[in-house]
């Protein structure tokens, strides 16, 4: 059962373009995966979460034993031969449970029940060469989808790109965002605080059943994803703007930091799990449902948080679907939105104030070209150099100008990010 939830999965991303989270969260609503053991789920998971992290070399090894690509339509059969070749190159599953199983279950659909005898021919001269062909594989390149690979070749060197691709192949750590006493907690869960503040756990379990979550005294977000509102420093007690807030990671730290948070978002859904986020965190927040483009509030704000929309291919290590899900074309799209919700959230800024503009990308448009495009064009914006020194950061995610950069691979792993701390005259 674990492995045809793992072709289903499979086939969710790369198939039918859905995100894994949405796929992996709408199939225990399916009859076939129901009743199916959290063990197994799990075991699933990490067979299309390793697939997805290696899939240019596990279709390199599959197409150097195909002896014609396979037909459009024969999509199941490509993530049953995914999920197999994946058990056998880079999970250590037994040979003969890998491909025994990959060839039942396309034996037992009508769509794949033809195609059986390749499966099992291809997966075995993959379980028998996989050493060689490992040995000669270039996996960053192989693994990172080419247009990403051109992009962050141009943006950062081959060298950081194959860092990057590198941290791409690692299972992420957790990562917690502490509302007080981070050194306390680290100890109680045998964990590690990070010299800005977040707590990271190497081990992994449900979320819900580690101790502390139940009485609300932290959430979970990645370490990079921790720093942007540690960058409006002093805002106890001020009034705070949250904009494109849901689900509230960042809302949570700046109402534990004081402030009065107001935290708006289009989606409806995703502001209930905000609301819900911030009861079990016991922290009160005003929350509002709007378009922050249009958004016009009675007063201005004293410090506003922007993490914008964006791509998301900063999360990629997280969420390696995104590789597959993303194009050219959405980066520049999202690209103008942020342009957008930037100049508005300016304009409900209070002159002298602060705001951070933070996307989680690791594409220049959505990040340092699109603050340098701002201050070309703004004589009343400046930028608010961030000091590593300030916040304890590690000297090497502060850009020269003194913007944020962080990359997959910096301080031990961490999500990909970009802020700038700004302020209007
Ligand atoms: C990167 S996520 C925010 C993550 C959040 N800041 C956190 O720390 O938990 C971006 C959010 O922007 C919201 N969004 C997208 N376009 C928007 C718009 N025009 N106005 C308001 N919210 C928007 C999305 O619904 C999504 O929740």
């Amino acid at each position: 059962m674990a492995r045809r939830l793992a072709v289903f999965l499979l086939k969710s991303v790369l198939h039918d373009h859905q995100s894994f989270d949405e796929a992996f969260a709408g199939s225990s609503a399916r009859d076939a995966f129901a009743a199916m053991e959290s063990r197994d789920r799990a075991f699933a998971r990490a067979i299309a979460t390793i697939a997805l992290r290696r899939l240019g070399q596990v279709e390199d090894m599959l197409a150097r034993f195909l002896e014609k690509p396979l037909a459009a339509d024969a999509f199941e059969a490509r993530a049953i031969l995914i999920a197999g070749a994946t058990q056998l190159a880079f999970m250590d599953v037994a040979p003969h449970a890998a491909i025994g199983l990959a060839v039942e279950q396309a034996k037992a659909s009508r769509f794949s029940r033809h195609l059986g005898g390749l499966i099992n021919a291809v997966l075995r001269r993959v379980s028998e060469n996989k050493a060689a062909i490992l040995s000669e594989q270039d996996a960053a390149v192989l693994n990172t989808p080419a247009w990403l690979w051109e992009r962050w070749v141009a943006a950062y060197g081959e060298a950081t790109a194959r860092e990057i691709a590198g941290a791409h192949l690692e299972e992420p750590p957790l990562d917690l965002s502490v509302k007080a006493d981070a050194a306390e907690w680290a100890a109680k869960l045998e964990g590690e605080v990070l010299p800005w503040g977040s707590v990271r756990l190497s081990h992994k379990g449900r979320v819900e059943e580690i101790e502390g979550y139940a009485e609300g005294a932290w959430w979970v977000q990645d370490a990079a994803a921790g720093i942007p509102a540690l960058l409006l420093a002093d805002i106890a007690g001020g009034r705070v703007a949250d904009l494109c807030a849901a689900p509230g990671g960042k809302t949570a730290q700046l109402a534990a930091a004081g402030a009065q948070v107001t935290s708006v978002d289009i989606s409806a859904s995703r502001l209930r799990r905000l609301g819900e986020n911030a009861a079990r965190l016991g922290l009160s927040v005003e929350i509002v449902k709007a378009n922050v483009g249009e958004w016009q509030p009675k007063d201005r704000f004293d410090a506003i948080l922007l993490d914008a929309p964006c791509s998301a291919t900063g999360t990629i290590r997280r969420n390696p679907d995104i590789a597959y899900l993303k194009t050219a074309e959405d980066i520049a799209a999202l690209a103008r939105v942020q342009k957008r919700l930037l100049a508005h959230a300016l304009t409900l800024l209070a002159p002298g104030g602060t705001l951070v503009f933070a996307t989680c990308s690791l594409e220049p448009e959505e990040g340092e070209a699109q603050i340098a495009a701002l201050l070309a064009d703004r004589a009343d914006v400046r930028l608010l150099p961030i000091d590593a020194v300030e916040l304890n950061l590690p000297p090497e995610v502060v850009t020269p100008n003194g913007c944020l950069r962080t990359l997959p691979f910096h301080a031990g792993g961490m999500d990909g990010f970009f802020a700038a701390r700004l302020t209007r005259s």
